[in-house]
């Protein structure tokens, strides 16, 4: 199909993009239109017309290979690093088309930060992976870049666990630390969106529920969208949910209607199990 299902006509118009009524009541962060995407002849996104709304978490579900992280890896350009990719449409970030040859993907980069299935911390010590960002970016002072650190642990909730030993090695904390790490080393560059690609399956339940809870935190500041192969994380944490089948939207609407009154059959057919 292709196009967002339109089931609020306020909210959306025929194409599936934010109607003036919804854009003065919350603003769009993203918005995707008429995306293809090939990975030399596999096509592997079609047609995609999505909404990303400011201080709201989109999830993004769907069985496997239907093209969650190629979409998500569309909004930070990192997509592109892959060197048969090819695609068609626009992205519009903040008003201005990321696939323009004129936008800048370091500009992009400072502002949309991401976390991976995988937590990832550099093999430096706490302090380093976190002050590494804002080092980047030119930030010297000594007094400063402590603030930094200490103010992105904090909003990663995993401050206290780790402030009496910020100058060891990060790979000696669990893999729910690790990863409450990244969301910091993620949060040190300020940045405006925060793209998060299945952040807890490596995880056990109790971390799990640490980085649930984060998220609902981080959305008063951020706008989050989440790959996940969880039904029930995308609908606890979730305010809009797509999904994604064959690299194309089925449907996408508020988390509460897709979970309880979705309008297409194949979003039923997942979400109630019988497939994927
Ligand atoms: N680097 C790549 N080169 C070629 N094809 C790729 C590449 N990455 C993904 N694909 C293909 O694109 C399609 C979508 O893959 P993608 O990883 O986006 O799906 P997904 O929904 O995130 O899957 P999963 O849930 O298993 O992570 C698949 O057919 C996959 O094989």
């Amino acid at each position: 199909m292709g196009l967002v299902s339109p089931k609020t006509e306020v909210e959306f118009d025929l194409n599936g993009h934010p109607s003036k009524d919804a854009q003065t009541a919350k603003k769009v962060v993203y918005d995707t239109k008429d995306l293809n995407l090939w990975y030399g002849k596999d096509h592997a996104l079609k047609n995609i017309n999505l909404s990303i709304y400011e201080n709201e978490v989109t999830a993004i579900i769907g069985p496997s290979g239907c093209g969650k992280s190629t979409y998500i890896k569309t909004l930070n350009r990192m997509v592109q690093l892959v060197p048969i990719v090819k695609i068609s449409g626009d992205i519009m970030y903040r008003g201005k088309s990321i696939l323009d040859k004129s936008y800048q993907v370091e500009d992009l980069r400072t502002r949309v930060g991401m976390v991976f299935q995988k937590p990832n911390p550099f093999p430096k010590s706490i302090y380093e992976n976190v002050a590494y960002g804002p080092k980047i970016h030119g930030i010297r002072n000594k007094k400063i870049l402590d603030e930094i650190v200490e103010r992105s642990l904090r909003g990663a909730a995993i401050w206290d666990e780790v402030k009496e030993r910020l100058h060891e090695n990060a790979y000696g904390l669990s893999g729910g630390q690790q990863q409450r790490l990244c969301i910091a080393r993620c949060l040190a560059i300020e940045p405006d969106v925060i793209l998060m690609d299945e952040p807890t399956s490596a995880l056990d339940p109790k971390s799990t529920l640490k980085v649930e809870e984060l998220i609902q935190e981080l959305k008063k500041n951020y706008s989050i969208i989440i790959v996940t192969h969880n039904m029930q994380q995308a609908a606890r944490i979730s305010d809009k949910t797509a999904f994604f089948l064959n690299g194309e939207i089925v449907e996408f609407d508020s988390t509460d209607m897709i979970f309880s009154n979705p309008t297409d059959k194949r979003t039923e057919d997942y979400i109630t199990g019988r497939f994927g």
